[in-house]
């Protein structure tokens, strides 16, 4: 594969201090789960301790952005009812479906959340219209919220192109890194 000038220039930034909340996708999950990994693999070695990174699942790229709100929204109530308190230590790592969010994880603001999907096109349109909503939604929503989102949306032509995003073909990167640095650089900015 030729080499290109394309891609991120990632910053070094303490993630010790921060709680990190990922949504994926479960369409094409031979895919979400090596960038899964990837993401998480990063936030790790950024110093994001396991216990604050929370992991939850939807049926589809579609339901990202009120997956995203929701958590976002159920970690702020219990936040406030709780009397707030930092990300450290009051979270237990657990990947929960949705509707277990509020029950299941203990309460501390999001640093930031990152929207993990896998969009591969089809015969019809239907990949075309999910994209642009989702995307769309996706940046409403840190917008509207004021919590960095980062968007891990594939948006593929083909198994292939996929793959090579996922870092399963020989001498392809894994881009969950790049959303991995991309969540623990936001949320450390945010909170300067
Ligand atoms: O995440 C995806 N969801 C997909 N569809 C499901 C969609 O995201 C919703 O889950 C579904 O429409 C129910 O709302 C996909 N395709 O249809 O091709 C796809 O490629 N990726």
């Amino acid at each position: 594969m030729a080499s290109s000038l394309k891609g991120p220039t990632p910053q070094q930034h303490d993630g010790s201090a921060l709680r990190i909340g990922i949504v994926h996708a479960r369409w094409n999950s031979t895919i979400i789960e090596p960038l899964l990994k990837g993401t998480k693999d990063k936030l790790l070695a950024c110093g994001v301790k396991e216990k604050n990174i929370v992991v939850e699942s939807v049926p589809g790229s579609w339901e990202l952005p009120i997956a995203v709100k929701s958590m976002y929204s159920a970690s702020q109530v219990q936040a406030s009812s709780a009397g707030g308190g930092s990300a450290g230590d009051l979270l237990a790592s657990s990947t929960t479906d949705l509707t277990a969010l509020s029950s299941s994880t203990a309460s501390a603001p999001f640093d930031a959340i990152i929207a993990i999907g896998v969009l591969i096109k089809g015969e019809t349109m239907h990949f075309e219209y999910i994209s642009d909503a989702v995307s769309h939604g996706l940046m409403r929503t840190q917008l509207d919220l004021g919590i960095p989102v980062i968007f891990g949306v594939l948006t593929v032509l083909n198994d292939d192109q996929a793959k090579a995003r996922a870092g399963l073909l020989s001498g392809s990167h894994n881009h969950g890194e790049d959303w991995g640095s991309a969540a623990v650089e936001l949320g450390v900015k945010r909170g300067a």
